[in-house]
């Protein structure tokens, strides 16, 4: 921000701040974008987007991280906001022609998808100043999204809940089709910002200036306030003032007749004695102890120094402040029997109003309103207890486990009714509430106390419970509740639900595998039901790949998450379960089968791939940070024993495999690229990445960096089921590839798995075409035998059959053996066949035999090595 903050006040680390510190945002605000892009997720198809007020920087970088590569993305801030990859800033004031000069520049004639706006005035005096300069920033920052923005595009900013709130959303609704406000979860419940997504950008040709104008956007108000005023509602308005500043509106009627100047003092009497004291702490700026009487007042105990401190400046006193003035002078008359005169009036008056018959009508509706205020007030008071009970037990849930962006909570705001939250808790707590189970709530509830009587600090420690130990007990049994209710559920789910019963073995089976590996593509149609696109897309396409592998398990990792389930591709019988199970546990330097490393060799067969052996290794690198953990854990040398009926010899893995990992190695490139050579690069996203790599759009660090995230060490000690599985559900990391590359490079792969090798195809047509030949030769033949006179019809057919079959048989001749005989002894050299041989045979002398068996032997050898 352009000034400094204080970083120790009021939860200002706070676990957002933490989590902005660890995930290297610049601020703390980034997380308000994230969730509010969770909510309305306008980022991930923006191709240009404006962010007005950016410094430091914290919405630019998640506009950075979540908008596609190559968009355009412009920062402005009246202070310069430190360079941030692909994305250009501006040192402006957005309330200037300079500043639209500058975006228009940038732009040249691109339109803004989203146009940005988390502005507040730096101005921290006045918080009603405050208010309204930040209303006044909102329509200035309106005025730059209209004339940046594509129809259809979408405007997010920041507003105050003031007096101009319902003014300003008044605007956005004449210029966008849907607008909606809400506060995300990191904006902190003591701050009255809240957030307004307005999409769907209506472009009209022609924008009344008015719209955009703050003289005419908050005028309305500005004159009801003071309509109110010339009523005579003065004291009411006054009230607001003090404890509802944001209610108090500039002077734009001027000065009161005779009363010029902005200072008032008036004397503490008039505080003491006037039956509206709110009114006059709210008109004045000081009270003065001058007459006599008033100096004695100031002499007494109850005049504390906070007091007289208070009454020398009212115009910066807080609600607590005021709060003790308003006793103080309760005090005060009470000791000088003020109180009990007014008493004795009001029961004159009362007497009066009997003696007058005052009408009973009038006396019952006035109990009645009576009644529906106090009823007013404690449903109002129930509900903002409810709603710091939800806040609180979502807090509390938050502590125990490590991601909280992952609860995508949003709070119901009372105020912006309709709007649905992200996980609504309200039924769970109802539901444990049913049983008995949230006694803790409940507890909580009575102990929350009055708002009005705490600090925005003592709200949060005041009401908590009293004890960690009692906190720790409470917090245990509403897990237990829970976990109990998510058991039920799935209970039910399985009684219902078949696909449910084996999606959840599967599960279980993948995650006493834990290790998952990197597999073949499968059919695109197989059906997914999170084909969302981001990262949803690409976790589907990589669980189709995982489905499909046949045999492969030790190129690509995944995360260590829970995997989905699997699916055997229908195109390709693929080895049996068991088998594929099996391989799990194999040594992870196994050499690959054939459909691994014949994919990969296809593919560096490509042009592309000449001479970039140094991109190569970063492929891998990718794929290493990310299985990494897991093959720590897993890469044990086991051979399964049902390896040894395999067809395959087990060769033991080259000392080169095991150099993969040795980072020290200097041979490492190429060893890397010759292992990538061998296995292949097997699934779509690592192709995609091979290819930036090439094609020089992302960088090794770059990868590396970004194999290291919060996914990496994500460990799931203690976490209860329903959050595991949530969390196998969504808590995966973005690969920074496009869905459209992953696509084609899928798409490219089906095209090359569904061509047969070229020799294959040959063989079998040549195969078919003697079968033909042979098939018409039967049939000639056939056609002469029956044609020949001097047969008998059942000769002929006998012959004709015996034809027919010869022509379609495989027309193989079954090779003669041939022995080998070996001439020793007075035999040698004898010429002839030799005694006791019979059919084909050959005469060797004793080494030849020897030779001909060590060629056999060695083919054998080698036939064997190339199937690994
Ligand atoms: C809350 S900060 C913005 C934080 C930013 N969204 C982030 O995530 O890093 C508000 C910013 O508004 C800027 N600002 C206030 N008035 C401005 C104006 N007239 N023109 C440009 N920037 C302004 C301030 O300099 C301040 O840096």
């Amino acid at each position: 921000m352009g000034k400094s903050q204080k970083k120790t006040g009021k939860g200002r680390l706070d676990k957002y701040y933490k989590l902005a510190k660890e995930q290297g945002y610049r601020a703390r605000s980034a997380f308000k974008l994230i969730q509010l892009n969770k909510k309305y997720a306008f980022l991930e198809s923006a191709r240009c987007c404006i962010d007005l007020c950016a410094a430091p920087g914290g919405w630019l970088q998640v506009a950075s991280k979540y908008m596609p590569q190559n968009s355009v993305i412009v920062g402005v801030d009246l202070v310069p906001i430190k360079p941030i990859p692909r994305v250009v800033t501006f040192a402006s004031d957005i309330t200037t022609t300079q500043c639209r000069n500058l975006i228009r520049n940038e732009l040249k004639d691109w339109r803004a998808d989203v146009v940005l706006h988390d502005g507040a005035p730096n101005v921290g005096t006045a918080w009603i100043q405050d208010a309204y300069s930040q209303s006044e920033l909102v329509l200035m920052s309106l005025k730059l999204a209209v004339d940046f923005l594509v129809k259809g595009g979408t405007f997010v900013t920041k507003v105050f809940r003031s007096a101009d709130y319902n003014n300003l959303i008044w605007v956005f609704n004449q210029l966008f089709g849907k607008v909606e406000a809400t506060k995300p979860p990191s904006s902190r419940n003591v701050s009255a910002e809240i957030f307004v997504v307005c999409r769907d950008f209506l472009a009209p040709k022609h924008i009344d200036p008015k719209f955009l104008d703050p003289k005419h956007v908050f005028k309305e108000l500005g004159t009801s306030v003071a309509a109110g005023a010339d009523k005579g509602s003065s004291a009411n308005n006054l009230q607001a003032n003090v404890f509802q500043p944001e209610k108090k509106r500039r002077h734009r009627d001027g000065y009161a007749d005779g009363d010029y100047t902005l200072f008032k003092a008036v004397p503490v009497a008039d505080f003491v004695k006037s039956p509206d004291p709110i009114s006059v702490l709210g008109s004045v700026n000081r009270m003065t102890f001058k007459t006599d009487e008033e100096k004695e007042w100031y002499a007494l105990d109850i005049t504390t120094g906070d007091i007289k401190a208070n009454c020398d400046d009212l115009k910066v006193l807080g609600k607590g402040d005021f709060k003790a003035l308003l006793k103080w002078r309760a005090a005060l008359r009470e000791e000088l029997g003020l109180d009990n005169k007014t008493k004795e009036t009001e029961d004159v008056t009362e007497t009066v109003e009997i003696v007058e018959e005052a009408d009973e009508e009038q006396q019952i509706q006035e109990e009645l309103e009576r009644l529906n205020a106090e009823a007013a007030a404690r449903t109002k008071r129930e509900r903002r207890r409810a709603n710091e009970i939800k806040t609180k037990t979502i807090q509390r849930m938050q502590l125990q486990m490590t991601a909280p962006l992952d609860i995508g909570l949003e709070q119901h705001d009372a105020s912006l009714g309709g709007q649905d939250d992200f996980f609504d808790l309200g039924g769970a707590e109802t539901g444990l509430r049913k049983r008995g189970g949230v006694a803790a709530l409940g507890d909580e509830d009575d102990a929350a106390s009055d708002e009005e009587d705490k600090g925005p600090d003592n709200d949060e420690t005041g009401s908590v419970l009293d004890s960690d130990e009692e906190r720790q007990r409470k917090v245990d049994g509403l897990e237990a509740e829970m976990d109990g209710l998510y058991d039920a559920y799935r209970d039910r789910m399985r009684e219902r639900d078949a696909k449910f019963k084996v999606k959840e073995s599967r599960q279980k089976n993948a995650e006493r595998e834990e290790w998952q590996g990197i597999q073949q593509p499968i059919d695109v149609d197989s059906d997914s039901d999170e084909e969302a696109g981001g990262w949803e897309t690409m976790a589907a396409a990589k669980e189709q790949d995982e489905d499909s592998s046949s045999d492969d398990d030790s190129e690509s990792g995944d995360d260590g998450s829970t995997p989905a389930p699997r699916k055997r591709p229908r195109s390709e019988p693929g080895p049996s379960k068991p088998a594929k199970r099996m391989k799990l546990v194999n040594d992870l330097r196994e050499p690959k089968k054939q459909s691994a490393s014949d994919a990969a060799k296809v593919w560096f067969s490509q042009d592309l791939f000449e001479g970039v052996d140094d991109g190569m290794e970063l492929g891998d690198d990718e794929t290493d940070s990310e299985m990494s953990v897991d093959e720590d854990a897993d890469g044990s040398d086991i051979q399964s024993d049902n390896m040894a009926d395999d067809d395959f010899e087990i060769v033991k893995a080259d000392e080169d495999d095991d150099d993969m990992w040795d980072v020290e190695d200097e041979n490492e490139d190429h060893v890397k690229a010759q292992k990538i050579k061998q296995h292949g690069l097997v699934t779509a996203e690592a192709m995609a990445l091979a290819q930036q790599l090439v094609n020089r759009q992302t960088t090794k660090t770059q990868l590396i960096n970004d194999g290291f995230n919060r996914y990496s060490l994500n460990s799931k000690e203690g976490l209860p089921d329903w959050f595991l599985d949530e969390e196998a559900k969504f808590y995966k990391p973005n690969i920074p590839i496009t869905k459209e590359a992953v696509a084609a490079l899928r798409a490219k792969q089906r095209a090359l798995d569904a061509r047969p090798i070229k020799k294959i195809a040959e063989a079998k047509a040549r195969k078919k075409f003697k079968a033909a030949q042979r098939l018409e030769k039967a049939m000639k033949k056939a056609e002469g035998v029956n044609a020949t006179a001097d047969m008998s019809e059942r000769e002929k057919a006998q012959q004709i059959e015996k034809v027919m079959r010869k022509g379609l048989s495989a027309g193989k001749k079954a090779k003669k053996e041939v022995k080998v005989v070996v001439a020793k002894g007075a035999a040698r050299g004898v010429k002839g066949r030799p005694k006791g041989v019979k059919g084909r045979y050959t005469m060797v002398d004793s080494r030849m035999k020897k030779e001909v068996r060590a060629k056999k032997r060695v083919e054998k050898a080698n036939k064997k090595r190339k199937r690994t």
